[in-house]
């Protein structure tokens, strides 16, 4: 067999350094023809020559080993070239197997060399730098070509090229690996800096914490929990980013939540660069450090730089200016007449659809904290007859709401009886109808009863002579509700005097009703332009959330928003909205370029659609750039400053993908409060699941449920006297403890101050938080108030802000999600003890839940069910009776009001509350036996009297004049046979 053509021996012996040329001659037939053929393998490269000429190509492009091939005639060597196939055929017969052998050699080692240098490139990138998910595309691509190759030459490679080989089939695709290359990463990392990690902050980082900051992805989130430090991870993971020279200072960008949070971060940044400098010499620049901006100011710096000097706008200074500016605006809207004041009306009140409703208890605290108020300053029960009663006013119909009627109709129906309206001066009467076209009924009231009741009152009214116009629920429903009462009223000689527009204008003023709605206006302003709704925008938004009053709002939300940014165009000022826009303008025209390789997001879960558009803006500048974000989406609290709870717990899909860590150690509280709050926002399926851990342990609950009544046997509630109870046991227990009281709204905690005033040397040393401002905040020991139900309540159920509402962000449907994120901000702020203070006779439902848990200490006995029973209202299912005096007189009434009018008179003897069923009254406490007997005729209490026929019941209206007079008397009471109540107590 005739040896391939081979080159020097000395380049054989010597291949490292110059690699041997192998040749491959003609066959003799092709050289008897004269047919060039010839292959040579030179360094990397195979030249083939061929008749239709000379080609070549690197060994990087074989796809696999060359094969050998013994002809007849001819020697035939093959090649995979990609995924072509290339036939040398008419070499020299009987290849030298040796050379053939080298030959394939070479090819392997070469592809082994490259596989080696590939997997030290690979492994230095991986060991470098934390492998981002921009880069895994590329970096599999190259590593795809590189493991197919050697895998076809895997049998022909060195032992170490083999090793290579596997380190990268082991980390290939990168996609599927990368959370182990990171954890690796971090865990050298972590190794490497640990003295830097001990002390970066003033406490050694935890494990989570330090994994936290390692982290350097292009899109980092880590969600934490309160009291965990996310604070401490953004100073430690801007020193870190400036340690590992990852960034200059200048190149950081750190954002803040608020001013005040700007200040403490940056003075906290400060502060540990300055120890760091001392604790790590030479580590950190002298000369710079990284700057904590407020996306305001960052916004204002954007358009300085790039030129746009503007004033800021006193709107945005001082927030009570813009309103009373809109105020002033919409006054002058409704100057207009008709259409402004029809939109006005129709725009201030919720609409509600009785038949809607899911139950019983959402329509009632619907009413209990949505006040339905008419132009002539009646407090009515329903949107249809608040439509009623504004309709009767502006067509200057006098009348009166549920007036007085005859008493004897108590006999027929069973209660007294008050029609909704009276036409004032006339006999006629009003009632209109919760049924639809086929008698039905609101879900939760028994049909057959209901319309036994309207034949009875038609009945009542056929046998009183007085006249009962009726109108319908479905007529509400088909539009013809104004149609059908101009009809009826028409039909009975009514006649209308309308009163004119400005006569209105100024009743809605008088009633304060422009300046307060004001306030709705301006936060839907807000809401607009923190979202950059166009108009068609803000419809689709009104369509979405299916706002009913959408027709009557629009008009004049447009109005005002055109006249707002025009006044603001018009001055050459801007607001705090505009801060943010245009910088965003400045970023994408580039007028300003900017540097930060680096942006720090605090508080992200608030981060708001625009601002968000800022950081994607800025993103998209710079090369290579990474968002790094710390938030709690148990703490998402600011939805009414455009806060997008979203853009935190659906990152991935609306911002990118990101790497995440989790930090759920907390070291503000101890491990009672961590399970009430953390058990408590997590209800809501759409937070995330944590499991909060503590470095403070408790062996029993530090949350208790406080009565608002001082004593067991105080009837009244007073807050401010508990709370300074309160006070007094803590500075008893840790004289230097710090005590904070917390109310959901300002009035609340202005009521503690009054009630403190009179004892100055406890109230100098609390502090007052609402508890959106608490955010970040912490003290030893937290008081918290203004758990009551009703509009103000916490929740509450009020839709005055319901087109505010619909523009906001999206949120999410679980029932006060957002005040149930509230509340954990408030529980989460004390170290060591937190104290609900609250009636149990009015609780708000969120301590309702929090006492079923069995978490919290509750500590009076009137939370248990037996004392609370005894003041339950009888009509409605949230609500308690709770005492009054009026004119010198004792009586209950449902705290459900106005929802809930339920009224209850107080025992004669205890002062306890009458019960009342079956014709008589029985007191509901315990020891108390009394009753009284009521009249079947006009329900007034019986008297018991001494006849000259023997003892007698007598009706207590005996004595009343007129109609008034009641003559009713028997021996034997009705109710006397029946038993009242059931002795709960
Ligand atoms: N690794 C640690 N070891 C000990 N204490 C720590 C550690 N990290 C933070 N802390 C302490 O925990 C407390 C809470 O920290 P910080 O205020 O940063 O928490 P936060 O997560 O911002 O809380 P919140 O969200 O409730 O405002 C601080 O007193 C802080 O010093």
């Amino acid at each position: 067999m005739k040896a391939a053509h081979s080159e020097s021996k000395a380049a054989k012996s010597d291949q490292m350094i110059v690699p041997e040329r192998l040749h491959f001659s003609a066959g003799f037939w092709f050289a008897l023809l004269g047919r060039p053929v010839g292959v040579t393998l030179d360094e990397d490269r195979i030249q083939i020559t061929a008749r239709s000429g000379v080609s070549a190509f690197k060994l990087v492009q074989l796809s696999a080993t060359p094969e050998h091939e013994s002809g007849l005639l001819w020697d035939t060597l093959v090649f995979q070239v990609g995924d072509q196939t290339l036939r040398v055929r008419g070499l020299r017969q009987g290849c030298d197997a040796a050379t053939i052998q080298r030959f394939r050699e070479r090819c392997s080692a070469w592809v082994g060399e490259q596989a080696s240098s590939f997997k030290a490139e690979i492994s230095s990138i991986l060991m470098g730098a934390y492998l981002r998910d921009s880069h895994i595309e590329h970096l599999d691509a190259q590593i795809n070509v590189m493991v197919s190759r050697s895998r076809r030459f895997y049998g022909g490679l060195s032992r170490d090229s083999r090793k290579a080989h596997e380190w990268l089939e082991d980390v290939y695709p990168l996609s599927a690996h990368k959370s182990r290359l990171r954890e690796a990463f971090v865990k050298r990392k972590t190794q490497e800096h640990a003295a830097f990690f001990r002390s970066a902050e003033s406490n050694p980082l935890t494990e989570e914490q330090t994994r936290a900051v390692i982290l350097d992805d292009d899109r980092n989130l880590v969600l934490a929990a309160a009291g965990t430090g996310k604070t401490s991870v953004i100073v430690a993971k801007t020193l870190y980013m400036i340690l590992e020279g990852m960034a200059r200072p200048e190149e950081i960008l750190v954002l803040a939540y608020s001013r005040k949070a700007r200040e403490e971060l940056q003075e906290r940044l400060n502060h540990r660069l300055q120890v760091m400098q001392e604790v790590m010499p030479g580590r950190f620049p002298n000369d710079s450090r990284p700057q904590v901006s407020t996306f305001h100011s960052i916004g204002l710096k954007i358009m300085a730089q790039s030129g746009y000097i503007a004033k800021v706008s006193q709107f945005a200074e001082y927030p009570s200016s813009r309103k009373r500016w809109l105020t002033k605006q919409l006054d002058e809207y409704l100057h207009g007449g008709a259409e402004p004041i029809t939109q006005f009306i129709g725009a201030i009140h919720p609409v509600c659809d009785p038949f809607e409703f899911e139950s019983q208890r959402e329509y009632e605290r619907f009413h209990r904290d949505n006040v339905y108020e008419t132009l002539n300053g009646d407090k009515v029960r329903s949107y249809q007859e608040l439509l009623i009663g504004n309709w009767f006013y502006i067509q200057g119909i006098e009348h009166t709401y549920e007036p007085n009627y005859d008493r004897t109709a108590f006999s027929s129906l069973g209660y007294l009886y008050r029609p909704d309206f009276h036409i004032n001066g006339t006999l006629i009467y009003l009632e209109h109808f919760g049924i639809d076209r086929k008698d039905n009924t609101r879900r939760d009231i028994d049909a057959v009863a209901y319309n036994d009741g309207i034949r009875k009152k038609r009945e009542i009214h056929r046998a009183n002579g007085t006249t009962l116009l009726e109108t319908y629920h479905y007529e509400w429903c088909e539009g013809m509700l104004y149609a059908s009462l101009e009809a009826r009223l028409q039909e009975v000689g009514v006649v209308s005097d309308p009163r004119s527009w400005s006569e209105i204008h100024h009743r809605l003023n008088e009633l304060n009703r422009v300046s307060q709605y004001a306030e709705v206006f301006d936060h839907a302003i807000s809401a607009v332009r923190l979202e950059r709704l166009s108009h068609d925008g803000i419809m689709n938004r009104f369509k979405q959330a299916k706002y009913a009053n959408a027709e009557y709002f629009y008009p004049i939300l447009i109005h005002l928003l055109d006249a707002y940014i025009k006044a603001l165009k018009d001055t050459g000022e801007i607001d705090f909205e505009d801060m943010i826009i245009h910088a965003i303008d400045a970023v994408e025209e580039v007028r300003f370029e900017p540097t930060w390789k680096y942006i720090l997001v605090d508080e992200f879960q608030d981060i708001s659609q625009l601002r968000m558009d800022l950081l994607n803006t800025i993103m998209g500048k710079v090369s290579l750039p990474s968002l790094y974000c710390v938030g709690d989406d148990w703490q998402s609290i600011y939805r009414f400053s455009g806060g997008k709870l979203e853009l935190t717990t659906r990152f991935e899909q609306l911002i990118g993908t990101a790497s995440k860590a989790t930090i759920q150690k907390t070291f503000r509280y101890n491990n009672s409060i961590a399970k009430v709050a953390g058990d408590f926002v997590m209800k809501n399926p759409e937070q995330y699941k944590k499991l909060i851990t503590t470095a403070d342990m408790a062996d029993s609950p530090q949350v208790y449920v406080v009565d608002t009544r001082l004593s067991e046997v105080a009837h009244e509630t007073d807050e401010g006297a508990k709370i300074r109870a309160i006070v007094e046991t803590i500075r008893r227990n840790d004289p230097d403890g710090s005590i904070a009281v917390l109310g959901r709204y300002n009035f609340v905690l202005d009521n503690i101050r009054a009630a403190l005033a009179c004892s100055p040397e406890l109230g100098r040393e609390l502090i007052y938080w609402t508890f959106h401002g608490s955010k970040g905040l912490e003290a030893d020991y937290c008081i918290l108030a203004g758990f009551r139900q009703g509009r103000f309540g916490f929740p509450s159920e009020n839709r005055t802000e319901e087109p505010v509402e619909a523009l906001l962000p999206s949120l999410d449907g679980f029932s006060y999600s957002e005040e149930r994120r509230l509340m954990y901000v408030a529980l989460t702020r004390a170290r060591k003890k937190s104290y609900i203070v609250t009636d149990p006779l009015a609780p708000s439902v969120f301590v309702e839940e929090l006492m079923v848990g069995g978490d919290v200490d509750i500590r009076s006995p009137r939370f248990h069910e037996a004392y609370r029973a005894s003041y339950k209202c009888p009509d409605c299912i949230d609500g308690y009776l709770v005492k009054r005096y009026k004119y010198g007189k004792t009586y209950y009434t449902c705290n459900g009001y106005p929802g809930c009018r339920t009224k209850a008179k107080a025992c004669g003897e205890c002062d306890g509350v009458m019960a009342e069923a079956n014709l008589q009254r029985q007191c509901r406490s315990k020891d108390c036996t009394h009753i009284e007997y009521l009249c079947p005729q006009c329900a007034r209490p019986l008297r018991l009297q001494r006849g000259s026929f023997g003892e007698f019941w007598g009706c207590s209206g005996f004595g009343a004049r007129g109609n008034e007079r009641c003559t009713y008397k028997t021996k034997k009471p009705a109710g006397s046979s029946a038993q009242v109540f059931q002795g709960l107590d």
